[in-house]
């Protein structure tokens, strides 16, 4: 008689297999009276991934990230990010979730009046975490460095270049640290040459913060060279999905257009 074994338990899933989702976007709407901006849209954003959410002007990106933040409320659908429904969170709960969600405006929205160690410690002060008190200045000093900036510590933002601006824009992004971190437009009004050194701080930053992130782009040099995968919204949906090389090939017009 042969004995009696139980079954083998299954194996645990291992890190590697296991592709965590950090950011959910399942079938939005979003219209402004007759203006249907964004119908059923999806997307899904995985840890340590670069996004690129691509689209003509007007086409909603801006409102898809609103929504994403809370700015907005979605007529139908739901926003999860890392593990949590937006649409339930009050005020405490969303300003905690945005300090793990890190966003660089189009503008920068730095404060002119503030030197760049003042920006720096802002989000710091109003996220004030026990375990940092006291590593204010190392932290600062830190997210400079990982821009390529520490000596512009104390000079104000009107006295840096625009490309500076981003690079302090995206260290004031970096100091809590993001799990996620949202790009606006990041290589808008910037040179080719400067853009494409803020299209390689974005990879430095995944590669650094093993952050994953949702960037909001029609350059394609940044799209080509940040983007793990690309989203284009397009009649208010997902209407392609695929990397850089895959939606280049693509023969749809409105994609090719893109890349024309
Ligand atoms: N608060 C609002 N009230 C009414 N309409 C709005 C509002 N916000 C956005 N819209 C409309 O939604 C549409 C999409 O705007 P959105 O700013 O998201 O476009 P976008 O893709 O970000 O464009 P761009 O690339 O030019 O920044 C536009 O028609 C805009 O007029």
């Amino acid at each position: 008689m042969s004995p009696v074994t139980s079954p083998a338990p299954a194996a645990p899933p291992t890190p590697a297999s296991v592709i965590e989702v950090v950011l959910t976007v399942a079938g939005i709407s979003k219209s402004f009276g007759e203006n249907h901006v964004l119908q059923d849209f999806s997307l899904t954003l995985h840890r340590g991934e670069n996004m690129v959410v691509l689209g003509k002007s007007g086409s909603g990106k801006s409102v898809l990230v609103k929504c994403i933040i809370g700015l907005l409320a979605p007529d139908a659908g739901t926003i999860t990010v890392l593990g949590q429904y937006v649409a339930t969170l009050d005020h405490t709960a969303l300003d905690a979730l945005r300090a793990k969600v890190g966003f660089l405006f189009q503008s920068n929205a730095l404060y002119d009046s503030m030197t760049v160690r003042e920006n720096l410690l802002f989000p710091l002060r109003r996220h004030w975490l026990a375990d940092r008190r006291g590593q204010e200045d190392q932290l600062v000093r830190q997210a400079l460095d990982d821009v390529g900036l520490p000596q512009t510590i104390d000079q104000l933002p009107a006295e840096l270049s625009g490309g500076q601006r981003k690079r302090i824009a995206l260290a004031r992004t970096l100091i809590l640290p993001p799990e996620i971190i949202l790009y606006d437009e990041p290589t808008t009004g910037l040179d080719p040459v400067t853009a494409r050194e803020i299209d390689q701080l974005i990879r430095h930053v995944q590669q650094k913060y093993h952050a994953s992130a949702l960037i909001i782009s029609h350059d394609m040099n940044c799209v080509r060279l940040t983007a793990d995968r690309v989203i284009l919204l397009a009649e208010g949906r997902c209407y392609a999905e695929g990397t850089y090389d895959e939606l280049a090939q693509n023969p749809d017009p409105t994609v090719h257009a893109f890349f024309a």
